[in-house]
């Protein structure tokens, strides 16, 4: 048995939990339930009183937050500790964001100067983009940025750059080319040209797969459309950890974006991995971004656990997941800019959560990260919120919804945010039989009949779910809300005792890969693996035209 099964507040939930009435009940009881639990930080606002919680759930909660040493474990992590003990490394991606006056030391060396030289460095780089002064090889300005790079190095850039589309400054746009899969990159390139395109590669090892290929790729269109190897220095950028592998690809050593080994992959957008956030809405904005995030990094790290956005939705998470079995969370953005948010918290919580051994190496014997999945409203209401309503799963909800639109035309926001609120109220309260059949009772069915649809009308309710506001979608509230799910995910993995900075899990993916390349690339056919995986390899050599 696992250490954390054995602390007195986790038999405690797992007791309590038969005591939670319905939130119908909970809400009728206690007409100040929306006040008592919510809260206000960093310019977002959160709703939590739509959950399967009474004060006594919460003080248990609280009380295996303290039994399981999280407010050490943050503090852990903002100094600087390796708390990744898998690979020694720190965690500091808070770093990225602090102010520059603070001293924060790995291996006995203040961090802080080399962040900041890199921004000043980025800033420069913007300057010269946005301004014209850096030149193409025919002199002319650049206009498109086609940003290559996978996972971490892909979603956070290219989801803040969608939802930050009110601030472009309208001079340049970009591309995102991820998929190894070369439609992506043929697709992406079609008219573009190639005088006035850049080119960031954005890999922190250097190492992955899919992002040499495509970069590869696109040297070679940019030389096939009239640039020559000279003219490459121009259009080829780096931001990479692996500095000496950059220069040996062949990017200028002066095009190269440092990064460090202390800021996980899925946590880097705060990074040079940002610049094409940046190179897109300017530097002062992406600033803005990174001091949102900071605000947020200063509430994780002093607010009590009680009045601690982070702590809270991380303890909601953990509550519904072991003590519910809830094997998946879903995230509804109301706002089209934050349309990609889910995906992005997908990557940052599945890789984060997504173990099974506790930091001792002990199989843990208790369920750990959801599948962390979604979509914007009000579109996923005429598709998949039916299994929310009425499904025989769990599925706890967020709803991310600004209180004013970037676009504010007619009526259109006030119904979206009826439609948010609407969702939120059905889910919770549900629809009893009585009411299902009190509706039916004009209409020309028999009673019978009656009774047999009403079954079908019924709603638990009771479906647990969060709502998170803003004023607007800004930079600075965007930084906050992201850091928000960071912290959140941290919060799961400190209470599950496993390390969320690992992911050993996609290693192995990557070797087997490497080895059926050379497999699929061979002149014989296969006969030493499996027999499913000889087959597949030996088709598809056989098939190939
Ligand atoms: O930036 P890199 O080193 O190319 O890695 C890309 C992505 O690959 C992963 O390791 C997963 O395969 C992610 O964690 C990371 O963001």
């Amino acid at each position: 048995m696992t250490e954390l099964t054995q602390l007195s507040s986790w038999k405690a939930l797992k007791i309590h939990r038969e005591a939670v009435p319905h939130m119908r009940k909970l809400f009728a009881a206690d007409p100040k339930r929306f006040d008592n639990l919510s809260l206000s930080a960093c310019g977002l606002f959160l709703d939590y009183s739509k959950n399967k919680v009474t004060d006594e759930t919460l003080s248990l909660l609280f009380t295996l937050a303290k039994e399981s040493q999280l407010a050490p474990k943050i503090q852990a992590m903002f100094n600087g500790d390796k708390i990744n003990t898998t690979e020694q490394r720190a965690v500091l991606h808070s770093a990225l964001r602090a102010n520059s006056n603070q001293d924060i030391q790995v291996d006995d060396k203040n961090i802080i100067p080399e962040i900041k030289h890199t921004l000043d460095k980025m800033a420069a780089f913007v300057d010269e983009i946005i301004s014209g002064s850096w030149e193409g090889y025919t002199g002319k300005k650049i206009t498109d940025i086609v940003s290559i790079g996978i996972g971490g190095s892909f979603l956070g850039p290219k989801i803040v750059s969608q939802a930050l589309r009110p601030y472009w400054t309208g001079d340049i746009n970009c591309h995102f080319v991820a998929n190894v899969d070369a439609t992506s990159i043929v697709e992406k390139l079609k008219g573009l040209n190639a005088e006035t395109t850049l080119f960031i590669m954005s890999s922190k090892s250097f190492g992955t797969q899919e992002t040499l290929t495509n970069t590869l790729s696109a040297r070679e269109w940019f030389i096939s459309q009239g640039g020559s190897q000279n003219n490459v220095a121009k259009h080829f950028v780096a931001v990479s950890s692996n500095v000496k592998k950059a220069t040996e690809f062949g990017i200028a050593a002066e095009n190269i974006f440092p990064m460090w080994d202390w800021v996980g992959g899925r946590y880097s957008l705060w990074s040079a991995i940002g610049l094409p956030i940046a190179l897109l809405i300017g530097m002062t904005r992406f600033r803005e971004l990174l001091d949102g995030a900071n605000e947020m990094d200063e509430h994780f790290s002093t607010a009590p656990l009680s009045q601690n956005m982070p702590v809270i939705m991380g303890l909601l998470s953990v509550w519904y997941v072991n003590f519910f079995n809830a094997q998946s969370h879903v995230v509804l953005t109301y706002d089209h800019y934050l349309r990609g948010l889910p995906a992005y918290f997908q990557q940052l919580d599945m890789e984060s959560n997504g173990k099974s051994v506790t930091l001792q190496g002990q199989a843990v014997d208790y369920s750990t990260g959801p599948v962390i999945w979604g979509g914007e409203g009000t579109n996923g209401q005429h598709a998949y919120h039916q299994l929310l309503h009425q499904g025989t799963a769990l599925i706890p909800a967020d709803f991310i919804m600004p209180l004013n639109s970037h676009n504010p035309l007619g009526e259109h926001h006030v119904q979206l945010a009826s439609n948010c609120f609407g969702q939120t109220q059905a889910l919770m309260q549900g629809r009893t039989f009585e009411e299902a059949l009190a509706e039916l009772e004009d209409s020309s069915l028999s009673d019978d009949e009656k009774q047999l649809i009403a079954k079908h009308k019924v709603m638990p309710g009771n479906k647990p779910n969060n709502t998170l506001l803003m004023d607007k979608l800004t930079p600075a509230t965007l930084g906050a809300l992201i850091a928000l799910y960071e912290h959140k995910t941290f919060v799961q993995g400190a209470i599950w005792q496993i390390n969320s900075f690992d992911q050993w899990g996609v290693e192995l993916g990557k070797l087997l890969g490497d080895d059926v390349l050379a497999r699929l690339k061979a002149d014989k056919n296969t006969s030493e693996l499996d027999n499913s995986s000889n087959g597949l390899i030996n088709l598809f050599r056989q098939q190939r035209i």
